[in-house]
């Protein structure tokens, strides 16, 4: 194999690594082994993962009977859903939403209560920060279907897709300042991508609920849904459709080129565009649709 193609080549495989490795390493006292053995101990709920025919996946947050409070156990399924997504090939969006009436109570309280030593809390820390990064980094474009309640790491957990979609009755809260911390799963630094330093801050330290129209005039929420509880997803799935229609290839070359956008300074964003741009220039779909267009004019 000639050096340039191989040199592409692990290119490209070390960009798929880096895209998928943890945030924290040794160096952070992180080990994602012990993470993983200490998470198992406090199981509860599920993490259901359903990918469409259509290229949308539903990820379902399943633990109705604690308002879908996130268990150790669900933690782990929750990084290994997103392991999954990143290996699907032909997705194009992703669906985050709650069991029955509501979207997220945060962490498990239990849990919590059990790793509440310093050294454990920055475990779970480290972890789900690194889970719901690799959420937000996927190539697929994502929605947080918000019904009933999405509290501290609920909160947390649908900002970390690219879209919020709120029912009416639905509230988002980051109450961390009654309980004396702050975001533990990254929600702090993502919030402030999405509405800006003042009004994050407005959100922190008032720990206020936020309803749909108020969210909406912020930023937070993308849309309001005016469907009942059990039409919320079919209403949810017209809105991605907006944005998801036509060849994966292309959809995932978008959202790439957003990351990159959001997580480089400009130059480095621009030499990552230009990398995602010789990935579809050239390709089956590019040159389909130039022959459309030649012939049409
Ligand atoms: C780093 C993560 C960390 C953070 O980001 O700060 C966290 O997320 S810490 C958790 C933060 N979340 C909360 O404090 C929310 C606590 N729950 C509530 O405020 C309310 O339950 C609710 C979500 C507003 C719903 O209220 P309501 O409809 O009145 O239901 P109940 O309160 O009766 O709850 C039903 C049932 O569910 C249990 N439950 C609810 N939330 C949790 C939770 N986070 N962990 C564990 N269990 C939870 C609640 O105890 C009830 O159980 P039973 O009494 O056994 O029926």
């Amino acid at each position: 194999m000639p050096l340039t193609i191989l040199r592409c080549a692990m290119k490209r495989a070390k960009a798929r690594w880096c895209q998928h490795r943890s945030l924290y390493n040794s160096s952070h006292g992180f080990n994602e082994t012990e993470a993983k053995r200490a998470l198992a101990l406090h199981s509860g709920g599920s993490v259901n993962l359903h990918k469409g025919q259509n290229g949308i996946a539903e990820l379902c947050l399943n633990n109705p009977s604690r308002k879908n409070a996130i268990s150790g156990s669900m933690m782990l399924e929750l990084e290994e859903q997103i392991s999954d997504l990143e290996k699907w090939n032909d997705g194009k969006g992703l669906i985050v939403y709650g069991a029955e009436d509501t979207f997220c109570s945060g962490a498990d309280l239990s849990a919590t209560n059990a790793l509440c030593k310093p050294k454990d809390g920055l475990m779970m820390c480290m972890f789900m920060q690194s889970t719901l990064t690799r959420l937000q980094r996927l190539p697929l474009i994502s929605v947080s279907l918000v019904q009933g309640k999405a509290i501290g790491g609920g909160a947390e957990i649908c900002t970390a897709c690219d879209f919020r979609l709120m029912t009416e009755e639905s509230e988002i809260r980051f109450v961390h300042k009654h309980m004396g911390i702050v975001p533990g799963w990254g929600g702090a630094s993502r919030l402030i991508q999405i509405i800006g330093p003042r009004q994050a801050l407005k959100l922190l330290s008032s720990a206020q609920g936020i309803h749909p129209e108020h969210a909406l005039s912020i930023g937070l929420a993308d849309d309001i849904l005016s469907s009942t509880a059990d039409k919320a997803m079919e209403e949810a799935q017209t809105w991605i459709s907006s944005y998801t229609k036509g060849p994966a290839e292309t959809i995932r070359a978008i959202k790439k080129v957003v990351t990159s956008g959001r997580e480089h300074a400009l130059v480095d964003s621009l030499r990552k565009e230009k990398d995602i741009f010789g990935t579809v220039w050239g390709g089956p779909v590019h040159l389909q649709a130039l022959s459309k267009v030649l012939k049409r004019n």
